[in-house]
């Protein structure tokens, strides 16, 4: 249904995208994750048609979005990493501005507004103005604003920066809702766990180039060596039986392919060294560590 092929796209000597290409079925979720300056952003402008200055092509139900634009613009829900409201209106006014925009009016407008202040929890402060609003309810009013011309596709840029826990949840359950209601959701983020959770395929980025694509459980799959986690406060890399290790948190993560067998010989390790790790486990390597082995560069400031 979406199609993204060899993009590439310069600001000035810098390249942003460099040959990125994808495809996403109708009516599944995609997570797109990379760390700060990945690209990321750029690709969710191009999708939308916020930027349309690139190479390469971008085809959304049989329609190029550049060459279709005003047909493509209508498909998709934007809503930008920096939330774009009107601070002095209320919520419900700020979402009379984005209806109009979208082309909404009369009471086409207000049985949508209606719907989607329920569907994004802000019902109650519909009145209220966006000032008094915190960081996470002025997210999802972002959201809300996206979703008044029912679009098809929804694109969501880092909808989960800053935001308390709560907000955080309820962003999560309009993206639930969402992908029962058959939307195609494309998401981006650098928080790993956040994709793994909601995106049924992913995309990971490093400086403009994509380097892995799938669908997730593949993914997981084709990366996914076993390990051990060991961490302790006097343990170091010499005392792991000098089995390949890397550092990871407050311990170690030792790759194996027989994991029970290293298991105990480094339980005789530590025995022999009378060293004593508080934790040691079977671990399944998840999307940040498939990242930071494909790189070398950790998704987020340690
Ligand atoms: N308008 C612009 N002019 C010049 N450089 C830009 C512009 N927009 C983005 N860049 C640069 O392009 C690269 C990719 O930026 P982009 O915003 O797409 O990354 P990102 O993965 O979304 O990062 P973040 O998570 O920090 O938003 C970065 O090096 C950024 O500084």
């Amino acid at each position: 249904m979406i199609d993204v092929m060899k993009v590439s796209k310069s600001y000035g000597q810098l390249e942003a995208l460099a040959d990125v290409s994808f495809h996403i079925p109708k009516g599944t979720s995609f997570g797109l994750v990379g760390p700060n300056g990945a690209g990321k952003s750029t690709i969710m402008k191009i999708l939308s048609g916020v930027l349309l200055d690139f190479d390469g092509e971008i085809v959304i139900n049989n329609q190029s979005v550049t060459k279709e634009r005003l047909n493509t613009k209508k498909l998709i829900g934007y809503i930008p990493q920096e939330v774009c409201l009107e601070e002095t209106l209320t919520a419900k006014d700020n979402l009379i501005l984005f209806g109009n925009l979208y082309g909404l009016s009369g009471k086409q407008l207000h049985h949508r507004i209606e719907i989607v202040l329920k569907q994004i929890g802000l019902h109650e402060r519909a009145k209220d103005k966006v000032t008094t609003f915190s960081g996470g309810m002025k997210r999802r009013l972002n959201i809300g604003c996206a979703l008044l011309h029912e679009p098809t596709v929804v694109v969501m840029d880092e909808p989960t920066v800053g935001i308390d826990p709560q907000s955080r949840n309820s962003i999560f359950s309009i993206v639930n809702q969402l992908k029962e209601s058959g939307s195609t959701i494309i998401y981006s983020s650098h928080y790993m766990e956040e994709v793994e959770q909601l995106c049924d395929s992913v995309a990971l980025i490093d400086k403009g180039t994509l380097i892995e694509f799938g669908r997730m459980a593949e993914v997981l799959e084709r990366h996914s060596k076993p390990c051990i986690f060991v961490a302790g406060d006097d343990i170091s890399k010499d005392d792991l039986a000098g089995m390949e290790a890397e550092e990871k948190g407050n311990g170690y993560l030792v790759y194996t392919d027989q994991p029970l067998f290293s298991l105990e010989k480094l339980i005789k390790e530590f025995n022999t060294r009378e060293k004593q790790p508080h934790r040691l486990e079977l671990y399944q390597p998840k999307l940040e560590d498939i990242f930071f082995n494909l790189t070398g560069t950790q998704l987020r400031d340690q």
